[in-house]
């Protein structure tokens, strides 16, 4: 459930020495004994490989306490009775500490062992051919920058193998903080996390590179992370039960009426762009709001008139075609009088002025907020040289990379190399939750709190699921949801409706927003 940087999981793990009394030696045995359970149970999945004379595995292994891992699951693959050799990335002579102590183990235990070479010396290049699967011990959470020689080749050459590759901790060459591929990284099928997930493999391309993720504990109490102040987390049902005490399917109480789920206004769309409108007004439907005003310019409003018939149309006064730059920002403050929560932004479309005009909103309008869309950008032109003043209640933004770039000043290269590190700072400095949009959104809350999403597919990167989202996050605000919380469900329930509809329709391809407000 938490998920952890590099730094995190070295400060639990000094406190497992130094407080608990439990050795390096005997986490690295729990981590090495994890690792070959579940490589074996791996080559058991039906893996035709090396059937017949046994599967062979090949664990190569680096200078640090990763390697040691490795070292660990080879003594015990052996034991289970696989084929095990030992390719060492550097001299074993380079080894320290616990590492060096599993190096003098294997030896007295004659487990073949050989050192990695791709030059003509004493040394041998590796017969990839020879083994059914490589166990990936080179490099874990104490890498820096991209992997060197010989590692990268070795890395190179394992990925050019077409072996089934299971690695110990985090596939190596990934940074286990940002997510990022400095240079070339271990495509793993199966990655065992210890102890915890690292932030790295949670996070695209890392968790691309990681395969299928199984966490095994190796002896650190799991409510440590806690303890130690640790608050970013994996946002599955887990995650939304024991924080929040939510679970699916979303119950109401039998004594209640509309009022007690809350009226919405919803100010989105113009007269070229109405369908973003509709969409969040039927989400913020669908998430189960009481009742859901929709405001479009008076032009448009007209032509909107029982479209969607659950829904209140509330005509803003325009220059007579149907777009915002002809209404005042007052007029929209009055409408979201009496409302629970207000979503804005999405198809509003851009005009001079319009920064000041979302200022006076954000300013005016007392309960919480969806911004969402083209309000983001009015914003971000703005915000970039005078931060805007601290709203007295809950603020939501919901940025694709793009809009987050945009309000950071930064390239959308920068914000997705450290997703986390961004959306996170982004909210602490400027007292707002964040939704940072794409495969695996971050839902970042001011005082620190991070949420890595687990639900949703490729077929969701289509117009107007972003809407949607905006819709479903603005209902649960309206509903009396708590900030952070609103966000995390409409987060993990967008993601989770959008792996229904794909499954239902039996593409992933095919899908569309629509979908997915159908299915909510
Ligand atoms: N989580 C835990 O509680 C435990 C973690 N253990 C393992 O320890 C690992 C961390 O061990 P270490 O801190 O020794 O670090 P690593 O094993 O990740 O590797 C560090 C070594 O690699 C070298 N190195 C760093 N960057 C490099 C690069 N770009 N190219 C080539 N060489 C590079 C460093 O000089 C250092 O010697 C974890 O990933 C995990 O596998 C276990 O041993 C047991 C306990
Ligand atoms: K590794």
């Amino acid at each position: 459930m938490y998920i952890v940087t590099a730094q995190e999981m070295r400060a639990m793990e000094e406190h497992m020495f130094h407080e608990i009394g439990i050795s390096a030696l005997v986490l690295m045995e729990n981590a090495g004994r994890a690792i070959a359970e579940e490589a074996a149970q791996f080559s058991h999945r039906g893996n035709t490989r090396g059937s017949e004379r046994g599967f062979r595995w090949l664990i190569i292994v680096g200078k640090g306490n990763n390697g040691g891992d490795g070292l660990v699951s080879a003594r015990h693959l052996a034991e289970m009775g696989f084929g095990v050799e030992i390719l060492y990335a550097v001299h074993p002579d380079q080894l320290r500490g616990e590492a060096a102590i599993q190096r003098d183990i294997i030896k007295k235990l004659g487990i073949t062992t050989s050192l990695y070479s791709n030059e003509e010396s004493n040394a041998q290049e590796p017969q990839w051919s020879r083994w059914d699967g490589i166990i990936d011990a080179l490099l874990g959470t104490g890498t820096s920058g991209e992997p060197r020689e010989p590692y990268a080749s070795i890395i190179r050459q394992a990925n050019a193998s077409d072996l089934p590759i299971v690695s110990a901790d985090i596939p190596s060459g990934l940074n286990a903080d940002t997510g990022e591929i400095p240079g070339t990284c271990i495509k793993a099928a199966l990655t065992v996390a210890l102890s915890y997930c690292k932030r790295g493999v949670m996070i695209y391309p890392g968790s691309e590179a990681a395969g299928e993720i199984v966490v095994r504990s190796i002896g650190i109490p799991a409510d440590l992370a806690r303890s130690m102040g640790v608050k970013t987390y994996q946002l599955d049902e887990a995650t939304l039960s024991r924080r929040f005490g939510i679970s699916f399917p979303l119950n109401r109480k039998s004594d209640t009426h509309k009022g007690t789920y809350g009226h919405v206004l919803v100010a989105a769309g113009s007269s070229s762009m109405s369908g973003a409108g509709l969409l969040s007004a039927k989400a913020a439907l669908r998430g189960g709001s009481g009742l859901v005003s929709w405001a479009v310019p008076e032009q448009l409003a007209v032509k909107l008139m029982g479209l969607i018939p659950e829904v209140m149309i509330r005509g803003i006064a325009d220059a007579g075609d149907g777009q915002w730059s002809g209404t005042t920002a007052k007029a929209l403050i009055d409408a979201a009088e009496g409302k629970k929560a207000v979503i804005i932004g999405p198809g509003l479309g851009r005009w001079n002025g319009d920064s000041e005009w979302l200022l006076e909103l954000w300013e005016n309008v007392t309960i919480p907020v969806v911004v969402d869309a083209d309000a983001l950008n009015m914003m971000a032109e703005d915000r970039l040289a005078t931060p805007w003043p601290r709203r007295s209640a809950a603020t939501v933004l919901t940025p694709h990379p793009g809009e987050m770039a945009r309000l950071c000043g930064m390239s959308t290269e920068q914000v997705q190399r450290d997703r986390i590190g961004v959306a996170s700072s982004y909210a602490s400095q400027h007292h707002v939750v964040v939704v940072l949009k794409g495969a695996h959104s971050i839902v970042a809350s001011p005082d620190g709190e991070i949420y890595v999403n687990t639900t949703g597919n490729p077929g969701m990167s289509t117009g107007g699921t972003g809407d949607v989202l905006a819709g479903i996050i603005g209902s649960l605000l309206g509903q009396g949801m708590e900030t952070t919380q609103a966000a995390a469900l409409g987060v993990y329930w967008h993601g989770l409706t959008g792996d229904r509809a794909a499954s239902a329709r039996n593409s992933v391809a095919s899908l569309i927003a629509s979908d997915i407000i159908d299915f909510l």
